[in-house]
């Protein structure tokens, strides 16, 4: 834990990718984002614009969610764990959050949005899934280059077509103290990529592997483009996937927004045979993320170290 350790995320830029081509800004962009995934398991990127209406109508629209009476917040529901509402929870009493499965697609959003508002809010379902699909691209293009990275090309389509999305958007009440309240736990993300966008209101914070905490601190332009324990399973711990908390001070409120690509249920998520070898020993058993997600949410899971080790663990 040296005085070198940098305190502040890799910012890699993406704005000079419109597509997806092999060209050298490609190849340059995929090793700064190997390097970054490997050291931190996670940057903040800086990707084609969300138009500054666009960010504006979403924080808009998420107070407007938020402010909802607590007995529609609950209609958001979900079979899954984590899906649906999460909040009034004794130990992270700032937090609250809600799940859209499948944002990207239009009746999808627009099927979230009738739940809490029968009356209909075409703005807010199409504000939410233009985001989401800004999100997924950027989500699509970081995976590919992984996936180049580590030679695993061949994988492409049965990676890609291996998940679903779903959009979280999180509420923190400022704590009204000068001294920092936890406002998530620490914790390792379980799915693949996750790619977050805050409001004005920082509180991120990222853990590197000797121990630091970075406090994460973007730019309204900027995402954090962070791994999961399912890819870091699946590239046998080749990329690393880190500890990350919020902890909140002042009176402002934070709105977070997440896009999670999630391995869908009934995919077995394995190590390719391409990143197993001698000096790499296979580190998880392959396993149904749906299932192991059910585990986390068990006491025993809660409790352990790493959910996952415990869960699949060689
Ligand atoms: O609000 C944030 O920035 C982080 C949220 C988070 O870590 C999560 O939902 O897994
Ligand atoms: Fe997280």
């Amino acid at each position: 834990m040296g005085s070198e350790t940098p305190l502040t995320l890799p910012f890699i830029d993406f704005t000079n990718l419109d597509q997806i081509t092999k060209n050298e800004a490609w190849n340059l962009t995929k090793s700064q984002v190997h390097r970054a995934l490997e050291e931190f398991g996670c940057f903040e990127a800086s990707f084609a614009d969300i138009p500054p209406e666009l960010q504006t109508s979403v924080y808009d629209s998420l107070q407007e969610l938020f402010d909802l009476p607590l007995q529609t917040k609950l209609k958001n529901r979900s079979t899954k764990p984590f899906h649906g509402y999460v909040g009034q929870y004794p130990m992270v009493p700032l937090y609250e959050s809600m799940g859209i499965d499948d944002a990207p697609i239009p009746e999808k959003a627009e099927s979230f949005t009738k739940i809490l508002w029968p009356q209909g809010n075409p703005k807010f379902s199409k504000t939410v899934q233009e985001l989401s699909i800004k999100l997924s691209k950027l989500d699509q293009i970081v995976r590919r280059m992984v996936l180049e990275s580590l030679g695993l090309e061949k994988y492409m389509d049965e990676h890609m077509g291996s998940t679903n999305y779903l959009l979280r958007v999180m509420k923190y009440k400022g704590p009204e103290t000068d001294d920092s309240k936890l406002g998530l736990n620490s914790h390792t993300d379980k799915n693949i990529v996750t790619i977050l966008h805050q409001n004005q209101v920082d509180g991120l914070e990222v853990q590197t592997k000797s121990g630091d905490w970075i406090k994460v601190q973007p730019s309204p332009n900027s995402f954090v483009v962070m791994i999961g324990d399912s890819l870091y399973a699946w590239t046998n711990g080749r990329l690393h996937s880190p500890y990350h908390r919020v902890m909140m001070t002042g009176d402002k409120a934070r709105y977070s927004i997440g896009l999670f690509s999630i391995p869908k249920a009934g995919y077995m998520v394995k190590a390719p045979p391409e990143v197993v070898d001698e000096e790499h020993p296979l580190i998880f058993k392959p396993f149904d993320h749906v299932e192991f997600l059910q585990f986390y949410y068990t006491e025993e899971g809660q409790r352990a170290q790493s959910a996952l080790k415990t869960y699949c663990g060689v």
